[in-house]
């Protein structure tokens, strides 16, 4: 199956579009008149540079405002269809969509608009070209696909076919498995986009906030599902208007583009196992078991350091590698590993953002299939030189350029804590806090990076995104989104920061790029690990008194357990599944900080409402000489 882009959805001028668009993999493009126009190149020298390019143009659009009207608005219309036609035939494409009129002068009536269309036809049929007529959300008498279809029925040839658009049908609620009863053969082109679920006026929300399938809330795979049952093999193309994606890198958003499509068909292929689908088979979505390890990177200095936070929560050092500088601190089913290399990756990661969680290690059924899966998807590789007593641990690339390793239990993989690492008894132990395992990790990212690794994380895992939740910073908003598994397993918090004075913004800032920013860990029994954490010298963060108050008038929590919770700084929700405790360590370094929550009963959140009072108690903790103050 083909792919195809329109220009509209990459900046850039031009040139830069289509070199993005070539780069990322895609077949063909769309030209959106509007970025013709604004090139200072004739039109044979952009049919040179797309054929240069590898691609091929599979649509010119839009031509607007064409159908129903009344005279001399109709002939005017017809010469100026002539004259894109011309312009069409020197850039080398042959279909044209005509969007439904939204001309305050159109007349409407189907067979008036049918007769338009076959008029359209004979021209272009002189000229070997075709055109697809597409029902805009907000057409003013022609709105639904339906309507679109039943026009193109009517006019009745064989250079008239439909446009499917996936936003105008979804957008406006309409069954997709309408369009299973047309000709796969009448449908001349295919657009896809997805958009989150927003409550705006259609063409506001079309022009501004499509995205790319997977990465918004629409069921474009029910989309494309109807489509391929229509036997249609045309390309497939992503029409994307979004003001981020206008601003944002053309290359990062046309990789992002390919690889949606690529997750899109593989979707549509497993559940649509009757009909044939050319598109490459990939290995199954990856379900994760659990978070393996996490990997910090440090010098010797701020590794110490480090240790102490670890030993202060419990942790304990528990193995050594037998030919490199990494140690490894255990508790409950955690494992936490602090690499202070000289060189590789943990080195220059070192380098690059201080002291920082830059891997991940995941649990997965089948490490090597993982990664062959994320490699189709576009993800980049990692490996590196496997010394003595090294396995070589499959690993892609994950976000600020940290790695994602892959374990599992079918191979040597499993055993790489025994293989690679000698045990050791630590010499300063510490008492143990009860901490059971990771239970989620935080990735802080620049607010214009979120959608990427959305799409990335559940087109390669098994994994759904919550809805985004805007959390309130004292200096600014800082977006949250979860991506998660049925399982609890894979839990992962994506926090966008619009501004550097946030604290999320500050720790983007102060560490020179995305990373994880914090970490937290299960315990069955928060009050005992509070205990264990005195004990222990941690010192928790400290909330606001104001915040207790309002706990009890909000929750009605009183008495003996308001105090406990008051005494040990820890904050509390509750939603219809259970109850959810937390409590903090203050900063480690610039931001970076560490989480202990207990899920009690099925709470399913992660504390949004408390997320503003623990963010204002820690910046309140940050040094004021390095911290920006609102
Ligand atoms: O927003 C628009 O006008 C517009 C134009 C052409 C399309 O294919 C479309 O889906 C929307
Ligand atoms: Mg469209």
């Amino acid at each position: 199956m083909k792919t195809s882009i329109a220009t509209v959805s990459i900046s850039g001028d031009l040139r830069e579009k289509l070199e993005a668009i070539a780069a990322a993999g895609f077949d063909g493009v769309e030209i959106f008149e509007n970025d013709f126009l604004a090139y200072d190149r004739s039109p044979r020298d952009v049919a040179v540079m797309v054929a240069d390019l590898g691609l091929t143009i599979t649509l010119f659009q839009p031509f607007r405002d064409f159908e129903g009207l009344p005279e001399p608005q109709r002939s005017q219309a017809f010469e100026r269809a002539e004259r894109k036609f011309d312009l069409m035939g020197e850039l080398g494409t042959e279909l044209m969509l005509v969007c439904s009129s939204v001309s305050p002068l159109a007349l409407g009536g189907i067979d008036r608009a049918a007769a338009d269309l076959r008029e359209l036809g004979e021209r272009a049929a002189k000229r070997n070209l075709r055109v697809g007529y597409e029902a805009l959300a907000w057409g003013r008498h022609v709105n639904d696909h339906r309507d679109a279809w039943e026009i193109v029925r009517r006019a009745d040839h064989a250079n008239i076919g439909i446009i499917v658009d996936s936003f105008h049908t979804l957008a406006r609620g309409i069954d997709p498995n309408s369009i299973r009863s047309i000709p796969g053969d009448k449908i001349f082109i295919v657009q896809l986009a997805d958009a989150p679920e927003i409550d705006m006026d259609l063409l506001y929300w079309s022009r501004h906030f499509r995205n790319m399938p997977g990465e918004g809330d629409l069921d474009v795979t029910d989309f494309m599902r109807a489509v391929a049952a229509t036997g249609y093999n045309g390309p497939i193309s992503l029409e994307i208007f979004n003001d981020q994606f206008r601003s944002g890198s053309p290359r990062t958003i046309a990789a992002d583009g390919h690889r949606s499509l690529v997750y899109l068909m593989d979707q549509v292929r497993n559940s649509e196992p009757d009909i044939a689908i050319d598109v490459p088979v990939l290995p199954p979505r990856v379900d994760v078991q659990g978070v393996a390890f996490v990997e910090f990177a440090a010098d010797e200095a701020e590794a110490q350091v480090l240790a102490g936070h670890l030993r202060r929560l419990g942790f304990r050092l528990t193995g050594r590698h037998k030919s490199k500088a990494v140690e490894r601190f255990t508790q409950g089913d955690i494992n936490i590993v602090i690499n202070t290399e000289r060189e590789g990756l943990a080195h220059s990661a070192y380098l690059t953002h201080g002291t920082s969680a830059y891997a991940l290690g995941l649990m997965v059924d089948d490490a090597a299939a993982t990664v062959d899966r994320a490699r189709a998807l576009g993800a980049q590789l990692f490996s590196q030189r496997v010394g003595p007593n090294q396995l070589s641990i499959p690993a892609i690339r994950g976000i600020g350029g940290g790695v994602i390793y892959f374990l599992d239990e079918k191979s040597p993989l499993g055993r790489v804590w025994d293989i690679e690492f000698e045990p050791v008894s630590d010499p300063e132990p510490s008492r143990d806090a009860g901490l059971r395992r990771v239970d989620h990790v935080a990735q802080t990212m620049n607010y214009e990076e979120m959608l990427t690794w959305i799409l990335f994380y559940r087109s390669i895992f098994v994994a759904e995104k919550s809805p985004m939740v805007d959390v309130v910073d004292p200096s600014g908003l800082v977006r949250s989104q979860v991506i998660e598994n049925a399982a609890g397993s894979l839990r992962l918090t994506l926090n966008g920061a619009e501004s550097h004075r946030t604290l999320a913004g500050h720790f983007i800032a102060e560490t020179f790029g995305s990373s994880i920013q914090h970490l937290a860990f299960a315990s069955d029994d928060i009050f005992a690990t509070a205990a264990a954490l005195q004990a222990n010298g941690m010192k928790t963060l400290e909330i606001s008194p104001n915040y207790y108050s309002d706990l009890q008038a909000r929750l009605g929590i009183g008495g003996d357990l308001l105090e406990r919770l008051r005494a040990a700084n820890i904050l509390y929700d509750r939603d219809a599944g259970g109850e959810f405790f937390q409590l903090y360590s203050t900063n480690v370094g610039e931001g970076f900080f560490f989480e202990v929550v207990q899920r009690a009963g099925g709470y399913g959140g992660y504390g949004a409402a408390n997320a503003p009072f623990r963010i204002a108690a820690q910046k309140r903790s940050l040094t004021p000489a390095t911290m920006p103050r609102q």
